[in-house]
């Protein structure tokens, strides 16, 4: 029976999502049978269990996919986080057990801005607190006389996806937009029309209001204590739509409670689902669960864009949204993209035609790449050559560590020669004189990929399906014996490649068949006349 792969699902996910996975378009197909099992509000027990046989784990926030949930996952190769914050998923050990973590950046940021300023609007203009009089039979206008934002002052913390779509709408309003972010470039605040403030404590003594947007992390966690609300103006008031902790809480509290900050709206807190009683209750804060990504339209971008992260990941493909590839800061795309698939090709081929013990693995790449791209080339190579050589389940994201753990050495040289087109070369080396073999290929205008080497026999073939490469004795009649044996196998030749060192000497075939070989068919392959060795390659 085909091998299907489990999908557990342990947070709400729009159906599109659901439907992409179930109803892969061509170019995302995957081979295998998908089992999804969708439990959105499974408690831990249930996840912990259900995990053991997963293989890929889509989660919003309320799984903690800390350490234990995922040594009890026996079969897990990606965590995708629908959403952009991944604090609950512990990163280092996903890395370690060789598991990818992907998530969906920009995808809910439009969502998560508009929140913080219905938060701010209901903040200042009492809208809350109106509508609950109101529709109780009260009218008591004069009691909910509240603040413009016209002309006030946000300070915001963090000029991301998030901050810099907060700092526009609040220009919408007419409010002066300083901003505090030591990681962005002054073109990015020149863009966003956002005053620059070089220190936190710059930007606290000058706003009205207080917005973060910042990762909640070592550096960001406790940010905003008392001693930094205390920088801003009496009367000031602070918004967190982001992750609960970046403000502490029980000192927003302690200044709220004494007047010195006017009101707080929160959508995101330190212990959930269990916020602090008296922040939530305090008179004068705001209170959202958690729902700056809860928009049809954020929800559907979300459930799209992680549906294909996952399609991919299931595919061998570089993802778009990788969280724990900490070297590989810009992911592949068109030539790049093209270029490291058939670097792990190439790599797969060199794994399954060398005999020896492997010392060392080195690639040579002859392109126009640059650093980035060279440590994706890297990892697509580890990923082919180990794929095979390795009983582990192998990933980009382990790869390296998997290599180092066989005592193999990487090398890896780049030459800049070509312009037109990129080559590579993948060798193997072992510990002994003639311990050596040689894959090159070559990718024409971004698109044409061909193996173009195995040692010293040159060809011209395409790297799909499977190959038998034949080394034979270059003599009358061994192709016909080929053709003849292959056809009475029902065998179809796709492509024929024959290269030879000298008349008389030595030959090599590459042999590409439509479908899967049988072993029987190809064991009794090696025993035709003239052949010195034949050896499947598959996978490609
Ligand atoms: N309430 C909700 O449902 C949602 C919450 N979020 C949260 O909002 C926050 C921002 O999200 P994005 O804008 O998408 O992230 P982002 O990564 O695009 O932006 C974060 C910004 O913070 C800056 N930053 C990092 N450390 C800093 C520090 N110590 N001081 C000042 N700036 C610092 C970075 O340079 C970056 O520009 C995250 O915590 C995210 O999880 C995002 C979407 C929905
Ligand atoms: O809706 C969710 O699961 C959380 C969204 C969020 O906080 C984020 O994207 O960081």
């Amino acid at each position: 029976m085909e091998k299907s792969v489990k999908i557990l699902i342990t947070g709400k996910l729009h159906d599109v999502a659901l439907q992409l996975l179930k109803n892969q378009p061509p170019e995302l197909a995957v081979t295998e049978p998908l089992e999804i099992v969708y439990l959105p509000d499974a408690p831990r027990d249930v996840i912990l269990k259900e995990i053991e046989n997963t293989n890929v784990l889509i989660s919003r926030s309320e799984t903690d996919v800390d350490a234990p949930l995922l040594r009890a996952a026996k079969k897990l190769s990606v965590v995708a986080r629908a959403a952009v914050g991944y604090g609950n998923i512990d990163c280092d050990m996903a890395t370690e057990l060789g598991i990818l973590v992907v998530n969906t950046p920009g995808k809910n940021t439009n969502s998560a801005a508009e929140l913080t300023l219905g938060l701010l609007l209901s903040l200042l203009r009492k809208i809350p607190a109106a509508h609950q009089s109101t529709s109780a039979g009260g009218w008591n206008r004069h009691h909910f006389t509240g603040i413009e934002l016209g002309g006030k002052t946000i300070g915001i913390v963090g000029l991301g996806n998030v901050g810099h779509r907060v700092a526009k709408f609040a220009k919408g309003f007419d409010m002066r937009v300083i901003c505090y972010d030591p990681y962005i470039s002054d073109e990015v605040f020149r863009k966003n029309q956002a005053e620059r403030k070089n220190t936190l404590e710059e930007l606290l003594a000058d706003c009205d209001i207080l917005s973060v947007h910042v990762p909640l992390n070592k550096e960001t966690k406790s940010m905003i204590r008392e001693v930094e609300l205390k920088k801003m103006r009496k009367g000031s008031f602070v918004l967190n739509a982001a992750r609960g902790g970046i403000i502490n809480e029980k000192d927003l509290l302690k200044t709220l409670h004494e007047g010195y900050i006017a009101g707080a709206g929160i959508d995101t807190f330190e212990n959930e689902p269990n916020p602090l009683k008296e922040l939530i209750s305090h008179p004068n804060v705001i209170v959202s669960p958690h729902i700056g990504a809860s928009t049809l339209e954020a929800q559907y971008r979300i459930g799209e864009t992680i549906a294909i992260q996952v399609l991919k990941s299931l595919r061998g493909e570089i993802v778009d949204y990788p969280v724990n590839l900490p070297h590989v800061s810009i992911l592949g795309s068109g030539d790049l993209r093209q270029f490291s698939v058939l670097t792990e090709k190439t790599s797969l081929v060199a794994a399954q035609i060398f005999d020896f013990h492997p010392a060392i693995l080195k690639l040579t790449v002859n392109a126009n790449v640059n650093k980035e791209d060279l440590q994706i080339l890297k990892l697509s190579c580890l990923k082919g050559f180990l794929s095979h050589v390795s009983d582990e389940f192998v990933s980009y994201v382990n790869a390296e560590r998997l290599l180092a753990k066989r005592g193999i050495q990487f090398e890896i040289e780049l030459k800049n020669t070509l312009t037109s087109k990129n080559e590579l070369l993948i060798e193997v080396f072992g510990t002994g004189t003639n311990e050596k073999i040689s894959v090159g290929s070559v990718l024409y205008d971004g698109k044409f990929a061909r193996l173009c080497s195995i040692n010293d026999f040159i060809f011209e073939i395409e790297p799909e399906g499977d190959l038998i490469v034949m080394q034979n004795h270059d003599r009358p009649g061994v192709i016909g014996d080929v053709g003849t044996y292959l056809a009475k196998n029902k065998v179809n030749i796709a492509q024929f490649e024959l290269s030879r060192n000298r008349r008389g000497g030595m030959a090599m075939s590459l042999i590409r068949v439509d479908g899967e070989l049988e072993t029987k068919v190809i064991d009794d392959f090696r025993k035709l006349p003239n052949l010195i060795s034949a050896k499947l390659v598959s996978g490609l």
